[in-house]
Formats: structure tokens, sequence, C-alpha cells
């Protein structure tokens, strides 16, 4: 991977970017190269270069702002670092599953990475009918194997916490405490939802149970630095198709919690499970048990081979880090579930439904699942029973 350092941040345009990438030697000096922006997420540009023989690549671009806000929301271009050495450091792990970097540029807050334009955006495929027989597997890998050998399980404690301090990733952890844990739980000016939904959400500020809840699963948020967790796992960060996965975009990675990521792919998946009609919500379901339950086979197996942990042979001891860990991501869960439908970033699974009595419907239908999963996680103690509780409410 080349590393060239460049004095001074300014944002690229697609003419920029294209000379960017001739400096870069990515595409030979005669290859005629044309642009396009392509990012339709929250934060950040996206460029798309291609060559005149069909190579292309992807040029990432933090902006010293959210762009979804403006420049009245500033934020740090070191995200992008952030967002490159995650990438590279999953991938050590399951190079199969993330985008291969080419180059980054933490002065341009850039990252250059393979193009995934193949694949589609699994958020989109999902909501137009597609059932992505792969999906559950990989994300169930993916996260086994990043999170286990991210965690003290399978790392030399200096190791460790030389990672903990080069992903301290604050700004960005900020806006999860706020947007997640946070505002959707107070009457915030962030919060966007419709007036129809008035009585339930006023109803969900003084339900004192819920906040309590809610709390105690930020505060594990704020502070348990068990694993590197890729910070905003939903759909929209994952490009499928039936044979291949990716994920893309840990902008937000920190030490967290092991749920959190777990948790956070759940809640995005039930959003099509309430979403669908019903004779294609069995897939989602499958696809929800399937996610734990590879991801607890996955993790088991590390734990077994790899664990450097004194206590890794104590009886029960792996037993107790999974139902704590599936406790977390059903709470999780619920949280996400909630602040995509009242929130201030929203989902398109619920958004785009155009008749406003279904489109309403759906959206009780998450913030009541929501409520229940943080308030009744301890008593929902595997998959089987959480997928019950949630065909019982849909
Ligand atoms: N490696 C890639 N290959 C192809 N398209 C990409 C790639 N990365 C991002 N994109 C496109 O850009 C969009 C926004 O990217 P994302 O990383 O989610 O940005 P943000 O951080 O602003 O949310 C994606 O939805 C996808 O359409
Ligand atoms: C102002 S950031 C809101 C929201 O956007 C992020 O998602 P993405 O970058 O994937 O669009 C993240 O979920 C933040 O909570």
């Amino acid at each position: 991977m080349a590393i060239v350092q460049t004095k001074e941040y300014s944002p690229l345009t697609e003419q920029t970017a294209i000379e960017l990438a001739y400096q870069l030697e990515l595409f030979p000096k005669e290859a005629e190269l044309t642009a396009e922006e392509i990012g339709d997420g929250n934060l950040n540009y996206v460029f798309r270069i291609q060559a005149n023989n069909g190579k292309k690549i992807i040029v990432k671009q933090a902006l010293p702002y959210a762009k979804v806000v403006g420049e009245s929301w500033p934020l740090t271009l070191h995200r992008a670092t952030i967002e490159a050495n995650a990438l590279i450091k999953h991938g050590e792990f399951v190079p199969h599953l993330v985008p291969k970097v080419y180059h980054t540029d933490s002065v341009l807050a850039v990252t250059v990475m393979e193009d995934l334009s193949h694949l589609t955006i699994s958020r989109e495929g999902l909501i137009n009918g597609e059932s992505y027989p792969r999906l559950s597997e990989d994300i169930g890998q993916y996260l086994a194997h990043t999170l286990f050998h991210t965690s003290d399980y399978a790392l030399h404690p200096f190791e460790k916490k030389k990672l903990v301090h080069s992903f301290h990733n604050p700004e960005l952890c900020k806006i999860t405490e706020d947007l997640v844990f946070t505002d959707p739980f107070f009457n915030s000016d962030t919060n966007d939802f419709e007036d129809t939904l008035q009585p339930l959400v006023e109803a969900l500020w003084e339900d004192n149970e819920l906040k309590l809840e809610t709390a105690k699963l930020k505060k594990s948020f704020l502070t348990e630095t068990e694993a590197l967790v890729h910070g905003d796992l939903h759909t929209g960060s994952i490009f499928a198709s039936d044979t291949t996965t990716k994920v893309i975009d840990p902008e937000f990675a920190y030490y967290g919690p092991i749920g959190f990521d777990i948790g956070q792919f759940i809640a995005n998946l039930t959003f099509q499970a309430i979403v669908r009609e019903e004779g294609n919500k069995q897939v989602i379901y499958d696809h929800i048990q399937n996610t734990w339950t590879t991801f607890e086979s996955h993790f088991s197996d590390l734990w077994q081979t790899h664990s450097i942990d004194s206590y890794a042979n104590v009886e029960g001891y792996l037993k107790f880090v999974l139902e704590k860990s599936f406790q977390d991501a059903v709470g999780f869960a619920g949280c996400e579930l909630i602040r995509r439908t009242i929130g201030l970033a929203h989902v398109k699974d619920l958004d785009l439904i155009s008749n406003d009595e279904k489109r309403i419907e759906a959206k009780k239908k998450t913030i009541q699942t929501g409520r229940k999963w943080i308030i009744e996680r301890s008593s929902i103690q595997t998959i089987d029973q959480l997928i019950n509780v949630l065909i019982e409410s849909n």
C-alpha cells in the first residue's frame, strides 16, 4: 500500500480526486479517468474513479463537518484514519469480508479502497425483497472473528491496550451516545417523527423503567472496552450479493462492548422482519437466528483454540461471556430500533413506506419491540426466545 502524505486538507472535487488517483499511480498514466461522487451516507464524500479499461477504485474523504447537517456540525477528520485502520485491522481476520485498502492519507482524510459497485448495499436489496442467503453466515463469522481477535481473550494485555489507545474515537462515540442512547429518550431537538407518534413517544420519555435500563446500556457503551467494534453495523454498511458479503464504513470503530455490533445488525434485520409481508418474514427471522448461532459457534471455537486467558478453561466462563454478550445485544438492538424510528437518522425500510397508515403501524411496532427488548433483555435468554417475542408482537 502506497503512503503519500499531502500537506494541507481541502475537500476533493471530481477533478482533484482524479488527479489524486494519477498521483498515487493507481492507474497507468495513459488511462483516461472519470469520477463521480456517489456518497449517500450521512457524513462523507465517496468518489468512484473509473478508467477507460473498466478498472474502478473508491476514494472516500471525510469532510470537517457532518454532511447530513452541514458546517454547523463540525466533526473530526480523524475519523478517516479510524475507518482505514479498522478496515485494515478487521481485514487481518476476515479479509474476504471487507474491502481492500489501497492507500490512506490522514491529512487529506482519504481512504482509497476496492470498488464494490458490483454488489448492492444490503439495506437496498432487502427492501427490494432480496434474501441474500450468505448474509447472516458471513456477518456471524465477521462478528466472531473481529470481536474475538481484538479482545483480551486473544491479545497480550499490552497489545490490546495499544489498540484501545489507537482506536480512541471520542467525537464519533459522542454521536452514538447522543443519537442512540440519549436523545430519543428525551424531548430533544434532534428527534424527528410524525405527529401521529407523539403520544407513544411522550410515553417513552415518561417511562422511568425504560430510561433506567437504557442508562445501563449507555453505561456499558461508555465504559466497557471488550473488543474493537465496527460501531455502526447496520445493513446500509454492508454490501451483498447471493455469494459475497463485504462490510464497509467502520468510522465509528472504537473499543466497546462485544454485544454492540451484534445488536445493531439484528435490529436492522428486524426492520425488515417488521415491514415485510407475512410470507416474506421467515427468511429474516432465519437470518436473525443464524447471525447469533454462527457468531456463538465461531466465537466458541476460537475461544477453545486461540484463547490466551488463564481462565478460558474454567467451566462456565465462556458461557458467562456469551450470555452477557447476548443480553447486551438484545438491549442495544432495542435502542437501535427506537433511535432509527424517532431519532435524527432514520432508515429507508420504514420511511419509504408510502402508505401513511402502514408506515405508522410499522413504526409503532419498532418502538414497542425496542422498548420490550431493552426492558426484558435479562429474561430473553436465547435467540429462539428473542424471535418468539418478535413474532408475538409482529
Ligand atoms: N468500497 C465501495 N465501493 C462502492 N461503493 C461504495 C464503497 N464505499 C462506499 N460506497 C458507496 O458510498 C455510499 C456511502 O458510503 P459510506 O461508507 O456508507 O459513507 P458514510 O460514511 O457517509 O455513511 C455507500 O452507500 C455506497 O453506495
Ligand atoms: C450525524 S450522523 C447520524 C448517523 O449516521 C451514521 O450512519 P451512516 O454514516 O452509516 O450514514 C451513524 O449511524 C450516525 O448515528
